[in-house]
């Protein structure tokens, strides 16, 4: 089943949900507007007949955001999400036409509503940036000059600091350093290495090895139990048993590599976009492409399941 909805944004940076009627499918969840595709109909006809049926307005422009197949228990559908910029006009006409609660909210306000498990992956693309940069090994000065040269850019990016070789203490001397350069410039940070960094620098989120997670899981542990509250879990996986790995620790999103070969892990084959989209039906959370990418690549990652990219050389 096709199903498209649209992210409908407005001046404030909010989007708009609509609460499932009560004998629904998701009853009482809080979703995209849209719906099923109807045989012969285009996705442009069906959001526009969507939202026209549910809402009372008309879109003008949509951009297709990313598509996610899923599997619910009862039913399978591919999710085609796609944004659309409502007028100050058209955000003061829209109305629940058949009933439904609706509400304006930002993005990371949505991880407290009930909302389809489908929806993980676009929330996260609304919430997070859609590329990610990996930090270079190089010295202390390189490094913050490499944060805040991304800093500066005026492209959507959230940095990763991973110094796998610095002893924890110059790592978090750099950490905070860089974590100011970040707060500053709106840029979200995730820190990598010993969980314990965490609780010295304030960063956005934390990114874990698939070892960690390994053995979080093992020790029945989860992101509540690892990281303080406010901090997003992103962590990498290989193969669906680690992707399982990842949403069994409660991870945000996982890392799933390597798409293609890289000069850092130049023993491992790429999986290739087709595989890579395979695994990444095999979960329910976000999941951002690593490996021999760049950002060009968000395009196909979000066109196989994913929310973005991530990698070292080119971002
Ligand atoms: N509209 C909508 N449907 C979603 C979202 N996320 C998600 O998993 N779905 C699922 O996509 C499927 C189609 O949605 P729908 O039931 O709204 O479609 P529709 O309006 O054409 O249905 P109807 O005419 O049978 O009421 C449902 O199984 C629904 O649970 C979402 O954000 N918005």
């Amino acid at each position: 089943m096709r199903v498209v909805v649209a992210l409908c944004r407005n001046a404030q940076g909010e989007y708009l949900l609509a609460q499932r009627a009560a004998n629904a499918h998701l009853a009482g969840t809080w979703e995209f507007p849209g719906g099923k595709v109807e045989v012969g109909e285009s996705d442009a006809d069906a959001l526009a007949r969507e939202l026209d049926e549910e809402l009372g307005v008309t879109c003008d422009h949509m951009e297709a955001l990313l598509t996610r197949h899923f599997d619910y228990p009862d039913r399978s559908i591919t999710l085609q999400a796609y944004t659309v910029l409502l007028s100050p006009d058209a955000c003061a006409r829209v109305i629940g036409r058949e009933g439904q609660a609706l509400q304006w909210l930002r993005p990371e306000a949505m991880a407290s509503l009930a909302t389809p498990a489908a929806n993980a992956p676009l929330i996260a693309a609304l919430r997070w940036p859609p590329c990610w940069a990996i930090s270079p090994e190089a010295s202390a000065a390189a490094v913050l000059d490499w944060a805040a040269t991304r800093c500066q850019a005026a492209t959507e990016v959230g940095l990763v600091l991973r110094l796998p070789r610095w002893p924890l203490a110059e790592y978090i001397a750099l950490a905070q350093s860089v974590a100011a350069l970040c707060q500053r410039a709106g840029v979200p940070l995730l820190l990598h290495g010993d969980v314990r960094v965490c609780e010295q620098v304030a960063a956005a989120g934390f990114h874990a090895s698939s070892q960690q997670a390994a053995t979080w899981q093992a020790q029945g542990l989860k992101k509540r139990d690892v990281l303080p509250a406010t901090y997003a879990l992103a962590v990498a996986a290989h193969s669906a048993d680690e992707l399982r790995c990842a949403e069994q620790v409660m991870a945000d999103w996982a890392w799933l590599s390597p798409v293609q070969a890289t000069q850092s892990h130049p023993e491992a084959n790429g999986l290739g976009w087709v595989a890579w989209a395979a695994l990444v039906q095999c979960t329910s959370l976000p999941v951002y492409g690593l490996g021999g990418l760049t950002p060009a690549a968000v395009h196909q990652a979000r066109a196989h399941g994913g929310v973005g990219v991530a990698g070292i050389r080119g971002f």
